[in-house]
C-alpha cells in the first residue's frame, strides 16, 4: 500500500457517516485512519467527545492546515486561526454580534421581518410545487446581509442573487472533505475536483466584500455602528490583531457559517414534515391553540410550544448537518484512556455518533419528536445532542441559529400545509455529504391553511 494512500480505500466504500458507524462498531469509540500521510483520529460518543474537546480542550482546539482552512479561509478570521489570533477574532465576533443584538429583541425583529418576506414568497406560489431550498436560502442569506452589510435585498436583486449563488456553489462542493484529507487532489490536471474554481470564487467574494468595506469606511459614524463591518472598523483601532487582510474573510466567514447551516436545517425540516403529516398536524394544532390569532410566533411563545421545540430538536438530530463538525488538530501527544493521540494528528469530533447513537435514540433513523417530550408533555433532553459541537471551538452563532430555526419553522407550519409535489410520492431522506450534509433538491407545495 502506498503510504500516502494509507486507509484511503476504506473511504471509497461509501458515505463517511455510514463508514464511521461501521468503524466505531468494530474498533470502538476512538479509532484512527491513516490518510494522506496523516493520522486522522475520530472521537465518538458523548463521553469521549467531552473528555477530548472539553476536559482536554487545551490540546485539541487548534485547526489543522487543510485545504478549506488554508486556501479558502486563508488561515484568517475565526474558523481558520489558532492561538492568540483566533482568540482576538473570536472575542471580537462574539462581542460584535452581541452589540448588534444577538439574543435580544432587536435581532428578533430582523428575523421576524425576513420571515414575513419569506412567507409572502410561499403564499405567492399559490400552492404550486416550488424548489424548497431556494426561498429558504435567500431569506436566511438576507438575515446575514443585514447583520454583516447593514442592508437586506429584494429577492430578485441581481447582485444579491449573484452573491448567494457563488457562496452556495462554493460551500456545496462535495469534494472539499476529500481535498482536505488528500491535498494532492487539488493539483490534478483539468481541475476535476473543482479546487481551482473554489479558490477563484473565494477571490471573487473577497472583491465584493472589499467593496462593501470601502463604502463603509467612507460613510461610517463611529458613534453609531450599523453592522458587523462597522463594528470591525471601530474595533480595529483598538485591536491591531484585526488586520485589513483578515477583514474580507471575516465577512465571508459570517456568510459561510450562517447561511448554509441554517437554511439546510430548515430544508430538512420541510422534508421530514412532508413525510410525517401527523407530526405536522400536531405541531400546527399546538401553534393554533397557543396563538389563535393571525400573528406569527415570537420567541416569547417558545416555552408554550414544547412539541414545536421537540420537532426542531429532532430535525437537528436526524439531519445531522455537520456530522464531523470541523477538523481539529492535536498540539501535543495526549493519552485519552488507553489511546495515545499523537501531536499533529487531525482530530474529528464525530457529532454523528451522538445524533445516531442507537442506545440513546432507538430506531435512530426514524423521525420521532416524542424522543424530546417527557411524560408530563414537556420538552426535555436537548443536551443529548450536540449539533453546535462542544468545547472552545463550539459554534458562536448558536443563539441566532436557534432563533431562526424556531421563527422560520413555526411560522411556516402555522400558515401552510406542506405537501409533496405529487400526492403519495415523497423525496428521499438521504442527502449528499460535502462540508455539510444537505438534502437532495426537492419540490413541495405550500397550501395556505385557510385554502386547504
Ligand atoms: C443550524 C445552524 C448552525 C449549526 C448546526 C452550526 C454548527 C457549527 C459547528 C458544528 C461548528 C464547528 C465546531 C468545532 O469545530 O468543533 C461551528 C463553528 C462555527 N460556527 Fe456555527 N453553526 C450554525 C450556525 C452558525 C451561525 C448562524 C454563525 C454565525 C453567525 C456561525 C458561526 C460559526 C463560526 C464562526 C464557527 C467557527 C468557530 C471557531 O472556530 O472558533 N454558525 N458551527
Amino acid at each position: 500500500m502506498l503510504p500516502l494512500l494509507g486507509n484511503l480505500p476504506i473511504l471509497l466504500q461509501g458515505n463517511l457517516i455510514e463508514i464511521s458507524e461501521k468503524l466505531k462498531a468494530t474498533y470502538g469509540s476512538i479509532f484512527s485512519l491513516s490518510l494522506g500521510g496523516k493520522w486522522v483520529v475520530f472521537i465518538n460518543g458523548n463521553e469521549y467527545l467531552r473528555e477530548v474537546f472539553v476536559k482536554n480542550a487545551e490540546f485539541f482546539s487548534d485547526r489543522p492546515k487543510v485545504f478549506f482552512i488554508d486556501k479558502v479561509l486563508e488561515s484568517k478570521a475565526v474558523t481558520a486561526q489558532n492561538g492568540l489570533e483566533w482568540k482576538t477574532h473570536r472575542t471580537f465576533m462574539v462581542t460584535a454580534l452581541r452589540n448588534l443584538g444577538f439574543g435580544k429583541k432587536s435581532m428578533e425583529s430582523k428575523v421576524l421581518e425576513e420571515t414575513q418576506h419569506f412567507l409572502r414568497v410561499l403564499s405567492d406560489s399559490n400552492g404550486d410545487p416550488i424548489n424548497v431550498s431556494d426561498p429558504i436560502y435567500v431569506a436566511v442569506s438576507n438575515i446575514i446581509c443585514s447583520i454583516a452589510l447593514g442592508e437586506r435585498f429584494d429577492y430578485n436583486d441581481v447582485e444579491f442573487k449573484k452573491l448567494i449563488n457563488v457562496i452556495n456553489e462554493l460551500l456545496s462542493n462535495q469534494n472539499i472533505p476529500a481535498i482536505n484529507l488528500l491535498p494532492v487532489l487539488q493539483y490534478l490536471p483539468g481541475d476535476i475536483f473543482g479546487a481551482k474554481r473554489i479558490i477563484q470564487q473565494t477571490h471573487l467574494l473577497k472583491k465584493v466584500f472589499k467593496r462593501y468595506i470601502a463604502e463603509h469606511i467612507n460613510t461610517i459614524d463611529p458613534g453609531n455602528s450599523r453592522d458587523f463591518i462597522d463594528e470591525y472598523i471601530i474595533e480595529q483601532k483598538r485591536k491591531p490583531g484585526l488586520t485589513d487582510d483578515d477583514f474580507p474573510i471575516a465577512v465571508f466567514e459570517l456568510f459561510g457559517a450562517g447561511t448554509d447551516t441554517i437554511s439546510n436545517t430548515i430544508t430538512w425540516s420541510v422534508l421530514y414534515l412532508l413525510k410525517n403529516p401527523d407530526v405536522q398536524d400536531r405541531m400546527r394544532d399546538e401553534l393554533l391553540c397557543t396563538i389563535p390569532t393571525d400573528r406569527p410566533p415570537t420567541m416569547a411563545d417558545k416555552l408554550n410550544l414544547p412539541f414545536c421545540e421537540a420537532v426542531i430538536a429532532e430535525t437537528q438530530r436526524l439531519a445531522n448537518i455537520l456530522p464531523f463538525a470541523l477538523p481539529h488538530a492535536a498540539t501535543e501527544d495526549v493519552m485519552i484512556d488507553k489511546f495515545k493521540i499523537l501531536k499533529g494528528s487531525f482530530v474529528i469530533p464525530n457529532l454523528s455518533s451522538v445524533a445516531h447513537d442507537e442506545e440513546l435514540f432507538p430506531d435512530h433513523l426514524k423521525f420521532d419528536p416524542l424522543r424530546f417530550i417527557d411524560k408530563q408533555g414537556k420538552f426535555y433532553g436537548q443536551e443529548r445532542i450536540v449539533p453546535f459541537s462542544l468545547g472552545k471551538r463550539s459554534c458562536p452563532g448558536e443563539s441566532l441559529a436557534r432563533m431562526e430555526l424556531f421563527l422560520f419553522i413555526t411560522s411556516m407550519v402555522k400558515k401552510f400545509h406542506i405537501l409533496p409535489e405529487i400526492d403519495g410520492i415523497f423525496p428521499s431522506s438521504k442527502g449528499q455529504l460535502g462540508i455539510a450534509y444537505v438534502p437532495n433538491p426537492f419540490k413541495a407545495r405550500f397550501v395556505e391553511r385557510n385554502k386547504y
